[in-house]
């Protein structure tokens, strides 16, 4: 079996600098990972088939982006193989931490080394394209400031602090919140030199917490620890400390009604460090990208 981890991201800065006819909006926005997320075992199975287990609650399987980017990978290359697939949930679902699409690219990229289909990291971010627009971010693995719908990326290297990220135990629906007339959706469109010297916000912060006051409560908690903010639409929201400790405190003194972890911010995937770490113990089984 091949375990591998499907990490979770943060928008350091997410900006809406325009609706398209589509109906999706366009971003400037800055993704980082966590070394903290989900993990997935893959085994091979025969005849296509595809399992996953335990089931999400709340996800039929075929609405499971896991089952959907296998179905995807099998149906473009026609391949007949098939996986059962071990889902260790630990991300909270519609946290703004990217965990469905996290998910998704992890099986992209597994499925692609254990059923040898060859496909390389361009593909591969095509493919995760169709299933959600914060897929190819995690299928390619480094930290970037993205624009269009969030999949057109400029690799690069904030700094990596330690986070404190919570969740105040309710979910936001993206698409919700992005069909709100209220959303303000005309930020400037700046360089990523202009973005990185400004204040780093969220233009979806303020309809986020006017919608769900258990938001805007724990980032007023937060606040009184360090800089704070929220990650894509919501819930998560996080703050970041100079080392380990500081972070840990904050989450020990966090309100009872919330839940929380502390990670580090990683310029590369853990999913590709997973990799290379596989690679240079079984040369022959896998191989990184
Ligand atoms: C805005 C972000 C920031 O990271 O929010 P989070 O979901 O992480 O909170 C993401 O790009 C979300 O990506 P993802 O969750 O993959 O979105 P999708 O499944 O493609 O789209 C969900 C819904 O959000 C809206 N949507 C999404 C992305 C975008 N650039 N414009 C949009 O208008 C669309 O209404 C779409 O129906
Ligand atoms: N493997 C999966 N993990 C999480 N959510 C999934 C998964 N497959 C499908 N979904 C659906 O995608 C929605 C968004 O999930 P998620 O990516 O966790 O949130 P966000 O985009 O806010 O970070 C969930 O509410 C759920 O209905």
């Amino acid at each position: 079996m091949i375990v591998l981890p499907a990490p979770a991201k943060l928008n350091l800065f997410l900006y809406i600098t325009g609706r398209r006819d589509d109906g999706y909006h366009n971003l400037q926005t800055l993704f980082q990972f966590l070394d903290h997320g989900d993990e997935l075992g893959f085994e091979p199975a025969p005849d296509g088939e595809l399992s996953l287990s335990p089931a999400l609650p709340g996800v039929a399987p075929e609405q499971n982006l896991i089952i959907r980017a296998a179905r995807l990978l099998q149906s473009k290359t026609g391949c007949t193989k098939g996986a059962r697939i071990h889902l260790t949930k630990r991300l909270p679902m519609g946290g703004g931490l990217g965990g469905g699409s996290s998910d998704a690219a992890t099986t992209l990229v597994a499925l692609n080394r254990l059923w040898q289909l060859g496909l390389g990291q361009e593909q591969l971010a095509r493919l995760g394209r169709r299933l959600g627009a914060d897929v190819p971010v995690f299928v390619r693995g480094r930290a970037a400031f993205a624009e269009g719908i969030g999949d057109i990326l400029t690799p690069a290297a904030p700094p990596e602090p330690w986070y404190l990220v919570l969740h105040p135990g309710i979910n936001v629906a993206t698409a919700a919140i992005f069909s709100d007339p209220d959303l303000p959706r005309s930020s400037p469109v700046l360089s990523l030199e202009q973005r990185l010297a400004q204040p780093w916000e969220n233009d979806c912060e303020a309809l986020v917490k006017k919608r769900h006051p258990e938001v805007a409560k724990l980032l007023g908690w937060l606040l009184e620890y360090a800089p704070s903010r929220m990650t894509g639409t919501g819930a998560c929201i996080f703050a970041s400390f100079d080392n380990r400790e500081a972070a840990e405190k904050a989450l020990a003194a966090a309100p009872a009604d919330s839940a929380g972890f502390v990670a580090k911010g990683c310029n590369q995937s853990p999913l590709f460090t997973a990799l290379r770490q596989l690679k240079e113990a079984a040369p022959s089984s896998i191989t990184a990208s």
